[in-house]
Parts: C-alpha cells; sequence; structure tokens
C-alpha cells in the first residue's frame, strides 16, 4: 500500500511552496494560520509535510471528546473505538518489515498500556496509526470509530479524533505557545460555528488548565518547547491535549525523563482528562506510571507484534523478573 508516498505527494503537489516541513508533533494538524504563521516554516531535519491554512480547516472537527461533558455509562453501553487486525506495517524506505500482525481492541472509556523489549515496535505501532510517512502499511486493517482508518491521510486522523504525543515533541521557534494555542482552538470553534475567544478569554479558558499539569504561566509565553527542559515538554504535550482534546490520545513514554512529581503532575492531568467517551493508549517501560494511570489492559509487545495481554500483573512480573518472564522466543 502505497499510503505514505501517496500522503507526501498529494500534500507536496496540492500545496507546493505554502507548504512546510515539520515533525512529528502532536499539534502539527491544527496548526493555525494567521499573520504570524502563513509564512513557510521550514524545518529542514524533520519529515512531516504539511500546509498551513489546511491544517486549519481539518484541525476543526472532532478533537471534541476531552471537552465533552461526561456521561454515565455502564460496561454494556461501551462503543468500540479502535480495531486493529493482523497490521503489518515496513519503513518505507528500505522495506524492513517492523509490525508483523498487531491486534489490539480499544473500547471507549479504557486505558490501555503497551509495554515492550527496546525496539519491540511500539513507537513504529503508535506512528503507523497516526499516519506517519516513514512506515507503509502491507497488511492488515485498522477501524477507528467505525471508519478505515488507513484510508485517512495523517490530518484527517487527528480530525477523526487522534492525538499523539511524541517520545521528543519538537520546537516551533517564533511562535510563542499561547498563540500556538489560542489560534489552533479558535480554529476548531470556527468550525463548530461558535464564535473565538480573544486572548483574554483564551487566557481565562486555558488558566486551570495550567494547574492541571502544574505549569507556570510564563510557559505561555515561551515559543513552544524552545528550550523546554524534557519534562517541561511532556507537560506541555499534556497541555495541548486538554486545550484541544481527543477521542484516543496515543501518549509515547510521557513517563521518561520526568522526576517523580513532574510524573505525578503529567498523570494526574491525563487522569483529569478522561472520560467514559475517550481512551488512552500509553507506551511506557515502567509500573510506576501504570500506578498513576490505572490501565484496563496492559500488552506486551515482542518482535512487532502483541504477545500478552492481561492486567496490572504483568507489569508487575516484568518489574521483578524482566521480560524473560514472558519472552515468547
Ligand atoms: N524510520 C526508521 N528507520 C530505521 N529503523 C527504524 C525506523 N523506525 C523504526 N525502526 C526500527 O524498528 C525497530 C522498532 O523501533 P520502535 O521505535 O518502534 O521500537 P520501540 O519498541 O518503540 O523501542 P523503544 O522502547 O526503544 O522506544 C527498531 O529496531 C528501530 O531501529
Amino acid at each position: 500500500m502505497a499510503y505514505c508516498s501517496a500522503f507526501t505527494t498529494a500534500m507536496s503537489m496540492a500545496y507546493g511552496s505554502s507548504s512546510f516541513t515539520t515533525s512529528t508533533t502532536s499539534l502539527v494538524p491544527y496548526l493555525p494560520s494567521n499573520s504570524t504563521l502563513s509564512m513557510m516554516t521550514t524545518f529542514s531535519h524533520l519529515p512531516f509535510r504539511f500546509n498551513l491554512r489546511r491544517s486549519v480547516r481539518i484541525a476543526t472537527a472532532s478533537l471534541s471528546a476531552v471537552n465533552s461533558p461526561s456521561t454515565s455509562f455502564s460496561d454494556s453501553q461501551k462503543s468500540l473505538l479502535l480495531e486493529v487486525k493482523d497490521l503489518t506495517a515496513v519503513i518505507a524506505e528500505t522495506k524492513q518489515e517492523i509490525l508483523k500482525g498487531v491486534n489490539l481492541v480499544v473500547y471507549e472509556g479504557e486505558v490501555h498500556a503497551i509495554m515492550g523489549k527496546n525496539g519491540s515496535g511500539k513507537s513504529t505501532f503508535a506512528k503507523v496509526l497516526v499516519g506517519h510517512p516513514d512506515y507503509e502499511v502491507t497488511g492488515g486493517s485498522i477501524v477507528f470509530k467505525g471508519s478505515d482508518l488507513l484510508e485517512m491521510e495523517p490530518e484527517e486522523r487527528s480530525l477523526a479524533g487522534l492525538f499523539m504525543s511524541f517520545q521528543s515533541p519538537v520546537e516551533i521557534p517564533g511562535v510563542s505557545n499561547i498563540d500556538f494555542l489560542n489560534m489552533a482552538y479558535n480554529a476548531r470553534r470556527r468550525k463548530l460555528g461558535l464564535a473565538e475567544l480573544g486572548p483574554i478569554e483564551f487566557y481565562a479558558y486555558i488558566f486551570p488548565k495550567l494547574d492541571l499539569v502544574n505549569m507556570k504561566t510564563d510557559f505561555l509565553n515561551r515559543n513552544v518547547n524552545e528550550g523546554f527542559s524534557g519534562g517541561e515538554r511532556k507537560r506541555n504535550e499534556i497541555l495541548q491535549l486538554a486545550v484541544l482534546g481527543a477521542e484516543m490520545a496515543i501518549l509515547d513514554e510521557i513517563d521518561s525523563g520526568l522526576d517523580v512529581d513532574a510524573l505525578r503532575d503529567v498523570a494526574k492531568a491525563v487522569n483529569g482528562l478522561l472520560t467514559p467517551n475517550n481512551s488512552v493508549l500509553m507506551i511506557t517501560h515502567y509500573l510506576r506510571l501504570l500506578e498513576f494511570i490505572k490501565p484496563s489492559r496492559i500488552h506486551v509487545m515482542e518482535d512487532g507484534k502483541i504477545v500478552k495481554t492481561g492486567d496490572i500483573s504483568i507489569a508487575k512480573l516484568l518489574e521483578e523478573e524482566g521480560y524473560k518472564a514472558i519472552s515468547t522466543s
């Protein structure tokens, strides 16, 4: 399937010089277009190509769940959110197979954790879910909210409610955090037919969310991720999630590089964002995160496949005995 190359080609042909190259940041699909940002911005070391104006147009629909009021529900009312069947994928450039038949089912309101040795394919799986162009899907299916995710461009996937926090969030020089979030949030409001929030109203909206991730207000005036420590970047990712929302948040090692207080803050923030209607898929190496954000299911990935699924006891076993305790090879 030439999904990724089709994506890259389509973006280049359709948007040519007004597109820009940026990285795998979770906010890329929400980038707004205004006088500050509509200039072409090039981060030449990074792979994704997106168009600012188009990104705004498509960023405006379904980022809703986190910001929607919660409703009470029981297990029998749960809806299927994500169904991955026999997913195989290769590195686009080398055709090396990384995912070798991943199966996963996630219902609304569930928290799933993926663990696994370094290099087992966890981040690749997450990136394939959001349509990263480094990978080509060669088989299997991904259904998200009843739609074929593989038929959607990366931006459409975020429109459909996927959010990904990457292991290494990127900097966006020259763009302040608050402007970035305000414009992205307003783009969504425009699409929903709601009045935009001016700077003061937006500040009132975002202020309690800063508390959620225990971030100082100074961070709003700093350029996106510029000079942020590893922990601050992670908090900033969760702030973005809190502002924009998602029906499925994919969090790739949000615990890496966090001190114990920051871990508690980030976990508390994620827990605060959970509703019966949205789900979290988190990749982690450590039990400590799972003690803060309680997963419904834990999956262990090995050599591009999920080889074991269970409850928190899996993480405890791994912590005590390492991967040899459950290795299939
Ligand atoms: N774009 C790429 N180019 C080359 N190799 C890649 C690429 N993406 C993934 N790989 C390789 O695929 C394998 C799986 O990588 P991946 O990042 O998915 O592992 P992971 O389970 O997330 O590892 P970790 O726990 O160390 O983060 C690794 O051997 C990695 O080097």
